[in-house]
């Protein structure tokens, strides 16, 4: 039954911390400690658990970090002054603001408040607009966090990309539109189809379909009867469901797991593009704290 060989985003992940370790030393040994802030508004539970796991990575590797969280009566004017407080401080190389922030926030607003040299997501415009002139040659600017995990996970398991059609299923900011733009860069090739929630005949693209990236956000959607035998499937969605079972939430992709059995990939849901995203979240911190000591 499970042909479709792991795209084993844990172990890759632990590696890419490995050899980062070895890049916060050397900073280290000139003078540079890399930090990273994280900003987190309210209270979600899924939110504090990414969050936590992010600072348990910093400390892994050798990067400082701190905390700031904010409870979800914060006004804009107070969330813009504590990214200003992040700018100002030297000990913050590189910082997020967690996403989604409560309704009341200009989100937009925010992202162009952090300072685009510390920016750890890769999500302020300037960046994001970086990624779209394409000037973002290796190290000059950073990638957006998962859909640079998404690229290095293919890429470190030798799959190949070059002149595959590729369907990726959502249009968020964070996820599925900087990836169209990076997978149909030079050095990738592929040819993209950005699906959302106005594709008319979603079941059609996903027969046709080499390549599935699911980032929807809608538990179990893909089904293992609608995609093309032998296609390259990763899951990138979370949603929280409850276990019938147990009655308790349970972190559920947007792949149904029998995809298992006709695709030739799959990154799992957890295990897969998850951690990945952590990884490259810290790879943007060192190659920030790196360009600095760099002096540029
Ligand atoms: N500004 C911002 N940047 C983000 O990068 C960002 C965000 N906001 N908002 C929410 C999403 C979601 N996200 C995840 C990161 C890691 C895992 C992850 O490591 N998951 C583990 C399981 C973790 C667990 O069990 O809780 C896995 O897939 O194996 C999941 C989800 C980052 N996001």
């Amino acid at each position: 039954m499970n042909n479709a060989r792991i795209l084993d985003g844990k172990a890759t992940a632990a590696r890419i911390k490995e050899e980062l370790t070895e890049r916060v030393s050397a900073l280290r040994e000139r003078g540079v400690t890399p930090g990273l802030g994280t900003v987190l508004v309210g209270d979600d539970p899924g939110s504090h658990s990414y969050v936590a796991g992010k600072h348990r990575d910093c400390a892994q590797v050798g990067i400082t970090s701190v905390r700031r969280d904010l409870p979800d009566t914060i006004t804009q004017e107070e969330l813009e002054a504590v990214l200003d407080e992040l700018n100002a401080d030297a000990a913050t190389t590189g910082y997020i603001v967690q996403l989604p922030l409560p309704a009341h926030i200009d989100t937009n607003a925010i992202l162009e408040r952090i300072d685009p040299a510390k920016d750890a997501d890769g999500l302020h415009p300037t960046n994001l607009g970086k990624l779209v002139l394409n000037v973002n040659a290796p190290m000059d600017s950073p990638l957006p966090c998962t859909p640079h995990g998404i690229v290095e996970l293919l890429l470190r398991h030798d799959v190949e990309l070059k002149g595959l059609d590729v369907l990726v299923v959502g249009r968020g900011v964070t996820v599925g539109r900087p990836l169209g733009l990076l997978l149909t860069r030079k050095q990738i090739n592929a040819t993209v189809t950005l699906a959302h929630t106005g594709t008319v005949d979603l079941a059609d693209h996903l027969g046709r379909a080499d390549v599935v990236v699911a980032a929807a956000g809608i538990p179990h959607m893909i089904r293992a009867d609608r995609v093309k035998p032998g296609a390259i499937v990763l899951d990138v969605g979370v949603s929280r469901v409850e276990d019938p079972e147990t009655g308790r939430a349970k972190l559920t992709g947007d792949v149904d797991p029998a995809v298992a059995s006709v695709a030739s990939w799959l990154s799992p849901n957890p295990g897969g593009v998850g951690p990945m995203t952590r990884a490259m979240l810290l790879t943007n911190v060192v190659e920030a704290a790196e360009r600095s000591a760099a002096g540029n």
